[in-house]
């Protein structure tokens, strides 16, 4: 959740223009899957500290525009830029990237074979190249801000599916990332288990962090964002926040939307 407060310091030095600038910025992005044409002409820019939630119907494309911004999906034409920089294209700087970008997504892909703690040390000694001690150290703060850490010695199987997705948001926040993606984090739970995983959501967003998030979590958006995105058949239709999208729809698309899940 944004900060909007600049103190006068910050003005005079111009680290107030800094912080305006976009973290995360899409720029004509276009994307076919064969004669789909799934992303059209996607433009978009996310401030540090901002969360911005992605709604739509099935289809749309949230989770394709969401999966290009750490390059796991390649795009036609246009550009991404984080923090200024256009996404790398291969090697070493799509590894950085791809740590700069923390995502998390509906399955949770921990490693099986590995324990909770060396599933989020793993990464940060291999990449960050960090010492073991300080993963280790740093592995067990964060399992502890998203209350697991009495697990940490356990296998992913022998923890709860929310338990799971709290460890993959502290794997991913173990490389620091300037941003984190969530892409729909709480589809496979079941129900008693999505709010454990939304409330660490909620705590990040409060603590600053630019958040991109895919969700069906109406309740969830109105609280925790700064922007909502609308996205319906490839394309951005409105943009606003959460009580001029959900109270005031301008689309005949959102409006379609939003009277389905009152329904529901
Ligand atoms: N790898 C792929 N190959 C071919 N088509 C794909 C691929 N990934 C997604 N699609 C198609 O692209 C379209 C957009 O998919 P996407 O998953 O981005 O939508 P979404 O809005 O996230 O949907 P949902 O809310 O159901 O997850 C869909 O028609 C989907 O079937």
């Amino acid at each position: 959740m944004t900060n909007h407060t600049t103190t006068p310091d910050a003005s005079a030095s111009g680290q107030a223009q800094d912080d305006n600038r976009p973290l995360v910025e899409l720029r004509h992005v276009e994307k076919h899957f064969g004669d789909l044409h799934v992303l059209k002409d996607i433009n978009l820019s996310v401030r540090k500290g901002e969360v911005l939630v992605v709604l739509g119907p099935s289809g749309s494309g949230k989770s394709t525009m969401c999966r290009t911004i750490n390059r796991l999906e390649t795009i036609d034409s246009g550009s991404i830029l984080i923090d200024g920089t256009p996404l790398p294209q291969e090697g070493r700087d799509l590894t950085r990237l791809r740590a700069e970008v923390g995502m998390v997504f509906q399955q949770f892909n921990l490693f099986a074979n590995k324990t909770i703690i060396d599933n989020v040390m793993l990464a940060p000694i291999k990449v960050r190249k960090v010492p073991r001690q300080q993963a280790h150290d740093e592995a067990m703060e964060l399992l502890a801000r998203v209350g697991v850490d009495s697990q940490a010695s356990k296998y992913p199987a022998q923890l709860s599916g929310g338990q799971q997705q709290r460890v993959a948001i502290a794997r991913a926040l173990a490389m620091h990332p300037k941003v984190m993606l969530f892409d729909e984090p709480t589809s496979a739970l079941d129900p008693e288990m999505v709010n454990e995983v939304l409330d660490v959501m909620l705590e990040l967003a409060s603590e600053g962090m630019t958040m991109i998030c895919v969700t069906h979590e109406m309740g969830f958006a109105r609280k925790a964002a700064d922007r909502i995105v609308f996205m319906a058949d490839g394309q951005i239709l409105e943009t606003g926040t959460p009580d001029e999208f959900f109270d005031h729809p301008r689309t005949d698309r959102a409006k379609d939307f939003l009277s389905k899940i009152i329904e529901h």
